[in-house]
């Protein structure tokens, strides 16, 4: 075999061809389908983005209302599921209760070995319909507290936010979570994407691609980032506090939640730029400008310091915090959110299929012998 360069943790690696996203590091533009997600985000909302996804086309009013009929009809989740959550010990990690969740949708599908195009997009359709209802009531229940129900008359994410605050959310409130949602849906070849790829080209079924792709989102290098950036913010407290804690962390040589990223690392991720904005209304709107400022000094301390520059979930934590949204969820909302581009990855490995199997370069001894 001819000598081969390791790329370590394969940066820059092209793993496979797509026509599902694209980040254009150059243009600063994360492309999904041929638009802007920041622009689609700004003007569209989440629905119109799941239609682009899966029917390849933005929809006009008559088929974001179909897609959410279609999503609110399969809202339910089988019967006694939420007895599997009630068994789980108290401790349990909304990540790992929500992956329990997932994986066992599995048993309740009939057409599980089906992966054609048609019978992937229904199932990650349904996951999608129903991981709202997952994610908020696992962790309810987990709580001790009762389940909350859906409300069919909200719009898709304002009833997602209602499911875990068990408060009808504000115009704002709505607007901001569908917009996140939003940025958290597609980022073309993440961990957990291309884990879910891996699992996906085995011709294993979406419900093994997910489940593995959560366990993937859970580490604090990828997804798990957003909780912990809300703990350093708490404990910072002010932008004295976070001044001093980002300085010492800084000496410590520890890891800066929230900063850095294997794509755009020199450059300030499009989305974390949107989500500033939208911490910034909200701040206004609560009266908690100081928790904006104190984002904002952290953001400079760790640019004039590090050279780095804020991902998506340094800005996304402080504002599921202002959405009243509980540290443990933030995760699994990203997850939630990222349901939409992960269905659609995993119907095009289905679609055009050959199992991932790469080689190593060894370095162990040779010829021992027993
Ligand atoms: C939505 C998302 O999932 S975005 C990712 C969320 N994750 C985080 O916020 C965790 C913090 N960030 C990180 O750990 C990294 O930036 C990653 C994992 C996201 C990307 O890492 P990689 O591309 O593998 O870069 P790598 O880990 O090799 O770092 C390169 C250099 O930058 C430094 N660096 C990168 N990110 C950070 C950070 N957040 N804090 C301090 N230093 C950092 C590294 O120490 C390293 O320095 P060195 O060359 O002197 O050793
Ligand atoms: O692209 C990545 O490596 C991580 C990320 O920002 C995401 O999954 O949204």
């Amino acid at each position: 075999m001819a000598e081969q360069k390791v790329k370590a943790g394969l940066d820059g690696v092209i793993a496979t061809e797509t026509d599902i996203s694209f980040l254009d590091v150059e243009n600063e533009e994360i492309v999904i389908k041929g638009y802007d997600l920041i622009e689609l985000a700004e003007k569209k909302n989440y629905l119109d983005l799941v239609h682009l996804l899966y029917e390849g086309s933005l929809p006009d009013q008559q088929g974001r209302l179909s897609i959410e009929s279609d999503l609110k009809r399969e809202y339910a989740l089988p019967e006694h599921f939420f007895e599997l959550f009630s068994k789980l010990p108290k401790e349990t990690h909304a990540m790992d209760a929500m992956r329990t969740g997932i994986s066992a949708l599995a048993g309740y599908d009939p057409n599980i070995d089906d992966r054609s195009a048609a019978a992937n997009k229904e199932k990650a359709l349904k996951v999608l319909a129903k991981i709202p209802n997952i994610v908020a009531n696992s962790y309810h229940t987990l709580q001790g507290d009762q389940p909350v129900a859906a409300n069919p008359d909200l719009p898709y994410s304002s009833n997602f936010l209602y499911m875990i605050t068990g408060k009808e959310p504000s115009n704002l409130e709505a607007e901001t979570f569908d917009q996140l949602l939003m940025v958290y849906s597609e980022h073309e070849m993440p961990n957990s994407t291309f884990t879910a790829r891996v699992i996906a080209s085995t011709n294993s079924d979406i419900y093994g691609a997910m489940t593995g792709a959560i366990a993937s989102l859970k580490g604090p290098l990828h997804g798990g980032a957003n909780e912990a950036v809300m703990h350093m913010l708490l404990e910072g407290e002010t932008v004295e506090g976070l001044t001093t804690l980002m300085h010492e962390k800084l000496r410590n040589k520890e890891r800066i939640m929230g900063f850095g990223h294997r794509v755009y690392m020199k450059k300030m991720d499009p989305r974390a730029m949107l989500m500033k904005k939208a911490l910034h209304k909200l701040a206004v709107e609560q009266g908690r400008e100081d928790l904006y400022e104190m984002c904002e000094r952290g953001e400079d301390i760790i640019r004039e310091e590090k050279g780095l520059y804020p991902n998506l979930d340094y800005y996304a934590a402080p504002v599921y915090y202002l959405l009243n949204i509980p540290i443990p969820l933030y995760t699994p909302i990203f997850f939630a959110a990222r349901v939409v581009g992960l269905g659609a990855h995993v119907i095009e490995q289905h679609d055009n299929n050959r199992l991932y199997r790469p080689r190593v370069h060894y370095t162990g001894p040779r010829g021992l012998h027993p």
